[in-house]
């Protein structure tokens, strides 16, 4: 077995990987980045990049299907599933190539091929071919899909995300199981392309929604064109001559539905379990995940950290690389550790209409505020620019604190959440009050007078400002 000795060694060349990598190299040049697989990140090869590609397809789709609405009649509408898929892999080599490049361009020295495990705190054996001994580690393992037992019963016809982008074709039918934010995704833009598709789940709850009100009006706007059975009892997945067969209890009844393939979005499970971690030395939980502090990443006192996906705290590709800069730095300043800046949480569903969360959820600003908070709301069914591009579907709820007039948190399904949810972000990570949100521009007719609809009915609610008028001439009509 060859042996090599680090200051620090790096398991897994995803992106919190190589972005610590990239950290840690300003500090020390005897470093190394393990990877078990295929360089090319989760992000570029089976999730954010082809999930958005195929939704780009779909969304192109739906626009023609839906455009006589505007008196332009684009006649029949066909999709070619072949050239869809060839399209979704193609530019999804061309996000993956440059990933790669940038990996075969690091030293020979500072990367290693091979499945790593830790032997005891300070040694990995990789691949069975190479003992590093490692001053410091960080784990960078990121996620898989988990699938429940009862769905392996699909066998062959049994998907994951992974799969569904390396499709030569669109198939005739899927069950989605997972109406959380990857089986949304894929389902809404899969139907889209023409193939059949019921998502299935078992809380009731979609695309990650917290906010019952939203939830409840999300519910109501996708099973428009989905086949939704979100509080589901999966009692049978069998696979037959013609694809799998499902047998489940919904409402009391028992239904059954035969498909081509069903795709598993049932949650993702951190790459933990592969990597012998109980020979780390550091304290697990009682599900085996490493205890570790979100802002300095270290787990315990010790001199291994863990980042991304692998650490299950906010599972995103911007969080994955601000933890992997952490971490680096961390690694790299050992044992000077300083915690690293956790920026508020935003994340986006690019299922339409869009869905995105900002700062805290409803439960957790009712916690923190101890009730003593007020929601703002609107409803996009009326809002100027979005009934004119013919997308006034939707509801956006802010919550701000009672006395401070702090704003916390927002929820939203609507058009163009992705880019509102940002500008709440920033709003709420340079810890604006609601009546400071207010003295910012807002053109006209633009969404964004939604969200100015909100925060006002907002700063209402928490008794600060002056009373809005009603039908606020300024502002223009159909704000
Ligand atoms: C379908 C889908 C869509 C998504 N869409 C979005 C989106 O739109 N926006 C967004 O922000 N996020 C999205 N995500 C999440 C995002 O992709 C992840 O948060 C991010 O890629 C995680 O990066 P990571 O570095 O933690 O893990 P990864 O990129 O998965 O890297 C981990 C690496 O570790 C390697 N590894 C594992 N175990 C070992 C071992 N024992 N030894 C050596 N190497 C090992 C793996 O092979 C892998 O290369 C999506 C995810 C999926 C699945
Ligand atoms: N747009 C984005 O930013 C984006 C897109 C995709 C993924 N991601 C990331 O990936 C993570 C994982 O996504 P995900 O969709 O796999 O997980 P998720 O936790 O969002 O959803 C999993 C869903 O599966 C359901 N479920 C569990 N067991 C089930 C069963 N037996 N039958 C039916 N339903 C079942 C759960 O109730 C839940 O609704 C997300 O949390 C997110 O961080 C982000």
């Amino acid at each position: 077995m060859n042996k090599r000795e680090v200051d620090v060694a790096i398991i897994g060349a995803g992106t919190a990987g190589m972005v610590a990598y990239q950290r840690v190299r300003k500090a020390t040049d005897n470093v190394v980045l393990i990877e078990g697989e295929r360089y090319g990140t989760t992000c570029a090869r089976v999730g954010c990049m082809p999930s958005k590609l195929l939704i780009a397809a779909a969304e192109r789709a739906h626009d023609l299907k839906t455009a006589d609405e505007f008196g332009v009649l684009a006649g029949d509408v066909r999709i070619d599933g072949r050239l869809v898929m060839e399209r979704v892999r193609a530019e999804r080599d061309k996000f993956v190539a440059p990933v790669v490049r940038s990996m075969e361009k690091l030293p020979e020295e500072h990367r290693l091929m091979g499945h790593a495990r830790f032997v005891d705190s300070h040694r990995l054996v990789v691949g069975e071919h190479t003992e590093v001994h490692a001053d410091r580690i960080i784990i960078a393992t990121g996620s898989r899909p988990n699938v429940p037992g009862i769905l392996k019963e699909a066998k062959d016809r049994l998907i994951v995300n992974d799969d569904v982008f390396d499709w030569q074709d669109l198939p005739e039918s899927v069950a989605v199981f997972g109406p959380g934010v990857i089986g949304l995704e894929l389902g809404q833009a899969l139907s889209r392309l023409g193939v059949r598709v019921r998502l299935f789940g078992v809380s009731g709850g979609i695309g990650g929604l917290r906010d019952e009100k939203i939830r409840d009006y999300a519910k109501g706007v996708f099973g428009e064109e989905l086949a939704l059975s979100l509080k589901a009892e999966t009692r049978r997945v069998e696979r037959t001559g013609e694809g799998v067969h499902i047998t489940w209890l919904e409402n009391g009844e028992e239904h059954q539905e035969t498909f081509g393939y069903l795709l598993a979005a049932t949650g993702r499970r951190p790459n933990v379990d592969n990597l012998d971690i109980q020979n780390a030395g550091i304290e697990l939980d009682d599900r085996g995940m490493p205890e570790f502090d979100p802002f300095t990443l270290r787990c315990g006192d010790s001199h291994i950290f863990i980042a991304g996906d692998v650490n299950n705290h906010r599972p995103l590709l911007h969080e994955a690389a601000d933890e992997g800069r952490i971490a680096g730095d961390n690694a790299a300043a050992w044992p000077d550790v300083r915690t690293g800046l956790r920026k508020t949480p935003l994340a986006v569903v690019f299922s339409d209409p869009q869905i995105a969360s900002v700062g805290l959820t409803i439960h957790q600003v009712d916690e923190k505020c101890q009730s003593c908070f007020a929601i703002g709301e609107v409803s996009f069914e009326d809002q100027g620019r979005s009934k004119v591009i013919g997308r006034n579907r939707g509801l956006l709820r802010v919550y701000g604190e009672h006395g401070s007039g702090l704003f916390m948190g927002a929820e939203m399904f609507g058009p163009a959440a992705e880019h509102i949810a940002h500008l709440l972000a920033w709003c709420a990570q340079k810890r604006m009050t609601v009546s400071e949100m207010l003295e910012m521009p807002f053109y006209h007719p633009v969404i964004e007078e939604g969200l100015r609809t909100a925060l006002k009915n907002l700063n209402r609610n928490l008794r600060l400002g002056p009373e809005p008028a009603e039908g606020c001439m300024d502002c223009g009509p159909g704000v």
